[in-house]
């Protein structure tokens, strides 16, 4: 059934929301608060998600996005880009909404009314746009473009740029597209990252294998496009290959080399906006006060907090499961120790394994080995960390900060912790990926 709606806000999902008459709550993607849209209202009573709406009236919010691929285009949904989801909202309104949002997902899973905790204002990304120094495309092997996929399927929408990525970025994908196909590099999946220190990117190809064959056709695409520095071919149930050197460096604040620099691989996770990365790395810190302190740090990844969190801790023990991560965590903090002298040399330890599996087993360490921590910063992957309060407690953990890129299971791992003694002190969301509605979170809890 056709029908009226009147938009009234954003959902935690991005979407607008409005009631019907009958008071019915009706989900519609690329909507704005204040935006009159007619949406086909499928048969039932609960919640309704509806595709793409027509749109009768804008409202206030609503912004005209820069980009062609974006949003309710007529016909409905058939050049629909499924990377960004507010490209037609205000950024003030995006912060905002996903202030709310944010404060709403932990009141509702995890319990946390709003006054119980600090809840520090959101920090805006520095670039609300041409923000990202890393994606994943896939290669149209038709066209030969770098393409993301339209919403909610797998035909490719081909990009003739995108708003997201770093200019430089942006112009990499452009030219590395057609060297993949011209060199018969037929990967399923593409990372893309660009270090504006270096000034030269580096490539992450998901093969079906890694043959001689592969790696010489790298060799070819690395003679083809000279921006990129070096390719990662990787393939299921292989160790991954590096072919040139796909190692890049980042200064750890955008713009401030002397602030300390840091390694990727665009195999190994890395935070995408440098710049938002930088406030995030900064407000962990700051809320942490790991000053003089012996800190665990659990999912330490290539040691984005590592550098920054050994500066000024006594001591650091860094836990991680994934290889190559470690070993760019490792060169960074060796080579830190080293402009530091005698005084830096043996402040990192670094753990290979199941973060919590070695957290439970330093826990059960005794005698002269065995550390107590003062403080704790754990950042674990989309999923969580399930079982960290008792782990911190068993430690006898005095102070934490929780870094998380998903409130849903943030909210639900700060109630088990509270569950066993732990207070959350403060949050302070940070905004990571504008134009979508995705949000970064740092906690600190104490007992
Ligand atoms: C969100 S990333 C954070 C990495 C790093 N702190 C940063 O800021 O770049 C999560 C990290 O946890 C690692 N990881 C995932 N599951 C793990 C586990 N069970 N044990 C140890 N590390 C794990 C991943 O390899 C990844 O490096």
């Amino acid at each position: 059934m056709r029908t009226t709606l009147d938009i009234v806000d954003l959902a935690p999902g991005g979407e607008g929301v409005g009631r019907t008459g009958e008071g019915r709550p009706v989900f519609a993607p690329f909507t704005a608060p204040g935006d009159r849209v007619e949406v086909e209202l499928p048969g039932g009573e609960g919640p309704a998600h509806v595709p793409p709406a027509r749109l009768l009236r804008e409202g206030p919010a609503r912004v005209a996005a820069p980009c062609p691929h974006f949003g309710m285009s007529e016909p409905l949904a058939e050049a629909m880009c499924g990377g960004c989801e507010w490209l037609h909202l205000a950024y003030g309104a995006q912060v905002e909404a996903k202030e709310r949002a944010f404060a709403e997902t932990l009141r509702r899973i995890g319990r946390l009314e709003a006054g119980r905790y600090r809840a520090l204002p959101i920090l805006p990304s520095p670039r609300p746009l041409r923000y990202r120094s890393r994606a994943k495309f896939h290669l149209d092997r038709h066209t030969g473009r770098l393409v993301f996929f339209r919403r909610r399927s797998h035909d490719p929408v081909q990009l003739t740029g995108c708003h997201l990525l770093a200019e430089e970025l942006d112009a990499l994908r452009e030219v590395a597209g057609p060297a993949l196909l011209a060199a018969r590099l037929e990967a399923r999946e593409v990372t893309l990252e660009w270090s504006a220190l270096d000034g030269k990117g580096a490539a992450f190809l998901q093969l079906a294998a890694i043959t001689p064959a592969a790696r010489a056709r790298a060799e070819a695409l690395l003679a083809a496009v000279p921006a990129l520095a070096g390719v990662v071919l990787g393939a299921e149930g292989a160790p991954s290959a590096a072919v040139g050197d796909p190692v890049l460096r980042h200064a750890r604040r955008p713009g401030e080399p002397a602030a300390g620099r840091q390694r990727s691989r665009p195999d190994v996770f890395q935070q995408a906006n440098r710049g938002a990365n930088a406030l995030l790395v900064a407000s962990a810190l700051e809320l942490l006060r790991p000053d003089g302190e012996e800190v665990l740090e659990l999912y330490c990844g290539a040691g984005n907090f590592t550098g920054p969190l050994a500066a000024r801790a006594r001591h650091v023990d860094a836990v991680e499961g994934q290889g190559p991560a470690l070993e760019l965590a490792r060169l960074d903090a060796a080579e830190a120790a080293e402009a530091a002298g005698a005084r830096g040399a043996s402040r990192v330890r670094f753990l290979a394994g199941d973060a919590l599996a070695v957290a439970r087993g330093l826990a059960r360490e005794r005698g002269a080995a065995s550390r107590r921590y003062g403080a704790a910063l754990l950042d674990p992957p989309r999923q969580g960390a399930p079982g960290v309060g008792a782990v911190l407690r068993e430690l006898d953990v005095p102070r934490a900060v929780y870094v998380s890129c998903d409130p849903a299971t943030l909210a639900r791992d700060l109630r088990a912790c509270g569950q066993v003694g732990y207070t959350v002190e403060a949050i302070q969301p940070v905004d990571m990926f504008p134009q979508t509605h995705h949000v970064e979170a740092v906690a600190l809890l104490t007992r």
